[in-house]
């Protein structure tokens, strides 16, 4: 039998953010498409969500901002699938797109980094730590109640920068992002999930596309990687299921054995003062699809509602 592949070479466009980091993102999709026989072009844009980057997400509209406008890049057929870092994409896309493929996750843990202390727990007494992200605060003031947590909002560079201009005792980033950006040397200290669950799809990449285009997703299938997939798709049941929006002080991370899916979920209550006492919920099961993975996300989601976790009130747009 013929190795040849019986698929034909597309003229393929992909629609990408400008920061370091997402054009890093689009260039390795590329190399890979391009690597299939396909030839790739990148159309660079600049998002709503770059724009803010003064404000908090959570207050002017949510991580959908980051994603708009490439969806509008693919309506109106200026480019044909869109590669996001899975953990921003909103847990509902608009009717019309789908999600054609999830790409073997990067580390998907969170990253201690500081110019003077080896890990979160050195930082002495009242250090200030910075981070925007509700999960990572919660999570730290259920570490370390007695720390300040300092908003730090901006790219992977521009939050580095901050740090190393002395405004924090630390911070915490995606490892992912450090290790692609060859910014792994920062890194002081890897918080295993016990500590810091990480958030729905971190480290994965997720490839858009509009619905109705099969050889679209025919093209995208040698890069799939299925285990991430079962276990995204678990984590982004959780998020789904406690309201859809993306910046809640969740947590949701599975890792997967063979067969056996376990999903880990934290949920802490970002409006009270001082120590925040999280709710955390677990299940495992053997799991084969991606319906499967879904049904025990949102089992997991269930079990945080009722030990009192709050879903988020749903979207009035
Ligand atoms: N919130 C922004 C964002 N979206 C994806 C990543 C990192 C890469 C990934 O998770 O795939 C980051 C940076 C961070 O959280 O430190």
């Amino acid at each position: 039998m013929s190795t040849e592949s019986t698929q034909a070479s597309l003229q393929l466009t992909i629609a990408t953010r400008e920061s370091r980091l997402a054009l890093w993102q689009a260039e390795h999709v590329k190399a890979l498409l391009e690597a299939q026989g396909h030839s790739v072009t990148l159309l660079g844009m600049t998002t709503q969500g770059d724009q803010i980057l003064d404000r908090s997400l959570s207050k002017v509209g949510g991580k959908g901002l980051f994603v708009k406008e490439l969806e509008v890049a693919l309506e109106e057929g200026r480019a044909d699938i869109a590669v996001h870092s899975l953990k921003d994409v909103p847990m509902d896309l608009p009717a019309g797109f789908e999600l054609a493929c999830v790409m073997e996750r990067e580390d998907p843990r969170d990253a201690f980094v500081s110019p003077n202390y080896e890990s979160l727990e050195a930082i002495p007494q009242g250090g200030v730590v910075g981070t925007s992200s509700l999960r990572r605060t919660v999570l730290l003031r259920a570490a370390r109640p007695d720390l300040r947590i300092e908003p730090l909002r901006g790219n992977l560079d521009t939050r580095l920068r901050k740090l190393d201009e002395g405004q924090y005792d630390g911070i915490v980033l995606a490892a992912a992002g450090l290790k692609r950006l060859e910014l792994e040397q920062r890194i002081r200290h890897v918080m295993e999930p016990q500590q810091m669950l990480p958030a729905a799809g971190q480290g994965a990449l997720g490839i858009e596309i509009r619905s109705g285009r099969p050889e679209l997703v025919a093209a995208l299938q040698p890069l799939v990687h299925m285990p991430t997939w079962l276990r995204v798709s678990a984590e982004r049941a959780v998020s789904r299921a406690m309201g859809g929006s993306c910046s809640m002080p969740l947590a949701a991370y599975a890792t997967l054995q063979g067969d056996v899916l376990q999903i880990d979920a934290a949920w802490g209550d970002d409006q009270t003062e001082g120590a925040v006492s999280l709710v955390r919920a677990t299940a495992r099961a053997t799991v084969t699809t991606l319906e499967q993975a879904t049904a025990l996300g949102e089992q997991v989601a269930r079990e945080l509602i009722a030990q009192g976790a709050r879903p988020a009130q749903p979207a009035s747009h």
